[in-house]
């Protein structure tokens, strides 16, 4: 078994249900199962900023999967959610990153872990630390109060559903 830690994005459409509808639909997938999933943030869009809000949250999963495989696992539930690729960074109604897998550094022309942008990113640090902080190295976690808001780029979304 591997331990992965995934990172949800959503910031279009009903966003909260879209998260939702990944994670069953992860965890409806033949090797994987949901283990841990953290509080859901409101963040800032980072990059091409033109777009609304995301949802964020980070979800632990122990898994059977070779990392390519899940991968491919992601990509499929992306795609089933009806993501459509436009702009680098631009809007989408899911967006499903593998942060971690394991301790396994990887880099190959179609994955990268750990995902090479994760420790810049308040939206995905600041989840992964509710659910992961003992898998967090010191070093890193020095950066994630660099990251805590104080202008509200990140804050914790308020659930609508149960
Ligand atoms: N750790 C990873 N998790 C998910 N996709 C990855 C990872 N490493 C490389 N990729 C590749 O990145 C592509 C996905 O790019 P995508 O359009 O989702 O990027 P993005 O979400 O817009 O940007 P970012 O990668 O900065 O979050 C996939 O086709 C996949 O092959
Ligand atoms: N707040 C926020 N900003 C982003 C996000 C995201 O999930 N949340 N995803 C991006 C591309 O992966 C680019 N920018």
């Amino acid at each position: 078994m591997h331990i992965a830690y995934l990172g949800l994005g959503s910031n279009i459409g009903d966003r909260e249900l879209q998260l939702e509808q990944a994670i069953k639909s992860l965890n409806e997938v033949e090797g994987i199962n949901v283990t841990k999933r953290s509080p859901i943030y409101e963040t800032k869009p980072v990059g091409y900023t033109d777009q609304p809000d995301f949802l964020n949250m980070c979800i632990e999963i122990s898994t059977k999967l070779e990392s390519l495989e899940l991968l491919n696992a992601c990509m499929m539930v992306e795609r089933e959610l009806h993501r459509v690729r436009e702009t680098r960074w631009g809007p989408r109604t899911i967006d499903i990153d593998i942060l971690l897998y394991d301790q396994s550094v990887i880099q190959s022309p179609d994955l990268e872990i750990p995902h090479p942008r994760m420790t810049e990113r308040a939206f995905v640090m600041i989840p992964l630390n509710d659910i992961a902080s003992s898998v967090i190295e010191p070093i890193t976690k020095k950066y994630i109060w660099e990251l805590m808001p104080n202008d509200k780029q990140v804050v914790k979304h308020k659930r609508e559903r149960g």
